[in-house]
């Protein structure tokens, strides 16, 4: 037995000591992810955090938040999210979040892949999202799980035409894309009737025992690699579907979690950029340099991790920052990271980003 495989017994018996109850479906309620952050964090050299930094971020943090007024509600002011509280928001926030990765281009400005929507050309996540708006547009059911293993119906060519760009540019990974909806839709058929409600309603309004089941049942938001010879979880888009549900229906219905505050960062390329540059996050002086000469860091490197890791770390000692400004225990990691996202895509559209993202292609985040 590897070391990952430990008794079940013993983990049950640790878990009842933590307080860490199971689901009657033998599910963790809680993902782990927090406690592998911190470890990352305890034992990175090439990244840190800087204390005074965090105190400082943790001031402008809140009172930009407090001024927006930003709050669950954020989520539906966005043009192109969906409005409607229904199954249809469900399974478009899904369908998001299986292909809510590696938007990033080699191809610099006008050129880079771009999503012509509404009059207007959108480019990153916003460039996915526009691209799904538009398939249904055209009548394309690309958010109907049965759509997805379908392979008359939804072959590479229509994908590529879903996605096709103003540019010369493609998106990313679009094979890669592709696999995701069929493995998703084929564990869908064969666990819950091809239905993501059924999927939503098996964690019994549990934010951590539905990321844990997407990751148990579903391969492709198995978000977990290796640091210093521990397996460690970020759980990246299963967190932030979750997230994404919560927002939409406001903490109501299918959003309803009576344990959001459980969901950590989630751990992308963008997020920290802007801790950097808020001088949250340090980079060791060799670190600094590979991001800002645009190199490549492969996936699974110690350096991404200890980015992924650091990042989690930092908005949670963020969000402890805040709580001492404020008692509103409204203010968790989900709302910070979604107000951190939307600050760092403000600044690159002011031409104010101080340092470049990292360049990891997965299809982790
Ligand atoms: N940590 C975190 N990562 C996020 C988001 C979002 C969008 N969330 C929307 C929903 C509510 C918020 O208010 C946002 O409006 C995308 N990403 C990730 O960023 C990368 C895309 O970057 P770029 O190519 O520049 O668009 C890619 O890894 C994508 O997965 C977030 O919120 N948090």
């Amino acid at each position: 037995m590897s070391d990952d495989e430990a008794d079940p017994e013993l983990l049950e018996m640790l878990r009842k000591s933590l307080g860490i109850s199971s689901g009657e479906d033998g599910l963790a309620r809680t993902t782990g992810v927090l406690e592998d952050a911190e470890y990352i964090y305890n034992n990175s050299i090439d990244v840190a955090i800087d204390m005074r930094g965090t105190q400082a971020a943790a001031s402008l943090v809140h009172s930009q938040m407090l001024e927006r007024g930003y709050s669950t509600q954020t989520w539906s002011e966005h043009e192109l999210h969906p409005k409607s509280k229904d199954e249809r928001t469900v399974n478009f926030i899904f369908t998001v979040d299986l292909l809510n990765f590696s938007f990033w281009s080699e191809i610099s400005g006008d050129e880079r892949f771009c999503v012509e929507y509404r009059g207007r050309r959108w480019t990153g996540y916003w460039s996915l999202v526009a691209a799904l708006q538009r398939a249904l547009d055209e009548d394309i059911p690309i958010t109907t799980p049965s759509f997805w293993i379908d392979s008359k119906d939804l072959t590479q060519a229509r994908l590529r035409h879903i996605f096709r760009s103003a540019t010369d540019g493609q998106i990313p990974l679009l094979v890669e894309r592709l696999d995701c909806l069929q493995e998703a839709g084929r564990v869908l058929e064969a666990n819950y009737d091809s239905s993501i409600l059924s999927l939503i309603e098996s964690a019994n309004k549990t934010a951590g025992s539905l990321v844990n089941l997407l990751a148990r049942d579903f391969p492709c938001f198995r978000d977990e690699h290796r640091f210093e010879g521990k397996k460690v979880r970020f759980l990246k888009r299963a967190q932030i579907f979750v997230a994404d549900l919560w927002a939409a229906f406001n903490g109501e219905g299918y959003g309803e979690f009576m344990d959001i505050h459980e969901l950590t960062m989630f751990a992308d390329y963008r997020v920290p950029q802007i801790l950097h540059t808020l001088g949250v996050l340090i980079y060791s002086p060799p670190l600094e340099n590979h991001i800002r000469a645009l190199r490549l860091i492969e996936p699974g490197d110690s350096r991404e991790v200890q980015l992924r890791g650091c990042s989690i770390w930092a908005v949670e000692l963020l969000r402890r920052e805040i709580l001492k400004r404020c008692s509103d225990m409204g203010v968790n990691s989900v709302l910070i990271d979604f107000f951190l996202y939307d600050l760092a895509k403000e600044r690159e559209k002011e031409g104010m980003e101080a340092v470049p993202h990292h360049r990891t292609r997965s299809i982790w985040y």
